[in-house]
């Protein structure tokens, strides 16, 4: 035992005799000697090991800084090329000013009154499609009956909240349907497109034909400006939605003007990159690539990202390399997207189908309830005003593709096919109950006379146009009011 506790002492008293050049490469690592560093100089020096490791630094230096360029000038990553919308769906989502760098998430999306009739039918495809889905609803007018079958699904949240009162939340769109009709209603955008602009989301406002009022052209087109009586009965709604629009147009002029003084300050800030970042820029303006970039320090990236802002309607992808950590790990490359805020308008003409309230008063839902229930179709005025009605589906296909195109608007969304109520009143006859009668009341104050959407643009930007006739549309939802008619009167018979 004696002995063995002496060994260390005596391998070392050899060591010292035998210089440092004679180690052994298996002793201990725990012996330690001040003098191992002149010898691990020594060593460096010795057989021009030191060049070597210089000329290694310096080749790994060079492929880390111009491997992005190279990149750049081989073939072009596929995505480049592809809208927005199609990079969202292939390598996740447009999430703005929210870091980037999780790559490969599904969007997130909110809809503002998605427990109401065509709110559900949008939650349903976006959830379908893969998509992360948050609903505000107050259930004013929306059910939770329109989502029950999605509660439980790991991909959607309910919030029961009022958009008159701001929110925060982090997503990457945002489908704003909620429309109490009155002025509370532009409360409600303005806090919406207030969280759009923060979070750098993109924004979708739900107007309607209504904005053309009692119409003098016809059909109507987006250029067409309206008929509204500002004071009249429907003006609530009608005023309501075009400050919605108004407010919508201004938060989309307005972003681009912001964007660039924020990159004045950057600019002095941080000049030293920014003819760098000038050029980089100015290049994605001219053929689209993705730009990378080594960066040598936060302010210059801030100052690329608000530069980028500027171009915000061409997709834009940056790489940053940090140069700080370049020699103590390979440079940390991200990917980074452009802050997407933006704005879309959909002017929704007269929709209908499965879950619309029973009782909203509307025509469609009237008598289709009235039919079910035995009772004359009421008929307001001569019956001789017309609309045009669209299926839920289509709407919410036309929503979608908007939403995802380039293309700000507005955009009527709605079936050209038009009908004058008594028309309307012998499709549901013919569908339901050909029995049914006909009762006339007095119609609302400033109803308009006719209204029909031009859909060429929606047609030609959106490459969208309806696809149900309304006699093919009507069936698909005659057995959900047949289901729900039926259920409230068994309801009654209980109490
Ligand atoms: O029982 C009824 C109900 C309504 N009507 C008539 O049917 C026509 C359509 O009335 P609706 O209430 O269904 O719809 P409106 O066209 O007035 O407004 C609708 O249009 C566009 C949407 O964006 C609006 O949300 C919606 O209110 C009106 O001329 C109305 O007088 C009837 O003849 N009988």
């Amino acid at each position: 035992m004696k002995q063995l506790h002496k060994q260390p002492s005596l391998n070392h008293r050899r060591e010292e005799e035998m210089g440092s050049s004679e180690t052994s490469p298996y002793s201990p690592k725990s012996i330690k000697h001040t003098r191992s560093l002149p010898r691990s100089i020594n060593y460096l020096l010795r057989e021009q090991r030191l060049l070597f490791i210089l000329v290694g630094i310096l080749i790994g230096s060079t492929f880390f800084i111009i491997q992005p360029t190279l990149s750049r000038l081989g073939p072009p990553e596929s995505h480049n090329f592809l809208p927005r919308s199609g990079l969202t769906r292939l390598s996740g989502p447009h999430t703005g000013r929210v870091p980037v760098g999780i790559t490969g998430r599904r969007p997130r999306i909110v809809v503002t009154g998605g427990a109401g009739f065509v709110g559900s039918h949008l939650v349903d495809k976006l959830i379908a499609r893969g998509d992360d889905v948050i609903v505000i609803d107050n259930f004013f007018t929306g059910r939770k009956e329109n989502l029950v079958h999605l509660f439980g699904n790991p991909r959607f949240e309910l919030i029961r909240h009022d958009v008159v009162e701001p929110i925060l939340l982090e997503v990457d769109q945002i489908y704003h349907l909620a429309c109490p009709a009155s002025p509370t209603n532009v409360m409600g955008t303005l806090n919406m497109l207030g969280l759009a602009k923060r979070i750098g989301a993109r924004f979708l406002l739900t107007s309607t034909s209504e904005v053309y009022g009692d119409p003098l052209e016809h059909p109507q087109k987006e250029t067409y400006w309206g008929n509204v009586n500002p004071i009249g009965e429907r003006s609530c709604y009608d005023e309501g939605k075009r400050t919605a629009e108004t407010l919508a147009m201004d938060y989309h002029r307005g972003a681009g003007v912001e964007s660039s003084s924020c990159l004045l300050e950057e600019t002095i800030a941080s000049l030293h990159c920014t003819n760098f970042a000038q050029i980089a820029a100015n290049q994605i303006v001219e053929d689209g690539t993705t730009i990378s970039c080594p960066i040598l320090n936060l302010g210059c990236s801030c100052l690329w990202v608000n530069l980028l802002n500027n171009y915000r309607n061409s997709h834009i992808t940056y790489r940053i390399a940090h140069l700080s950590v370049f020699f103590l790990s390979p440079p940390s490359v991200r990917d980074i997207t452009v802050s997407d805020f933006d704005v879309r308008i959909a002017r929704i003409f007269n929709t209908y189908g499965p879950r619309m309230c029973l009782d909203d008063g509307r025509v469609v839902s009237n008598f289709v309830a009235q039919a079910i229930r035995k009772q004359p179709l009421t008929v307001y005025g001569d019956g001789k005003q017309t609309r045009s009605f669209q299926y839920v589906s289509d709407l919410v296909n036309g929503l979608v593709a908007l939403m995802e195109s380039e293309h700000v608007g507005p955009f009527n969304l709605g079936n050209p096919g038009e009908f004058t109520m008594l028309e309307l009143a012998e499709v549901v006859k013919e569908t339901i109950d050909s029995s049914a009668t006909i009762e006339y009341k007095p119609n609302t104050a400033d109803d308009p006379h006719m209204r029909k959407p031009d859909i060429s643009k929606a047609k030609e930007l959106l490459n969208w146009e309806p696809k149900v006739p309304l006699r093919e549309g009507l069936p698909l939802m005659v057995n959900d009011f047949r289901n729900r008619i039926l259920n409230e009167d068994e309801g009654k018979g209980m109490k």
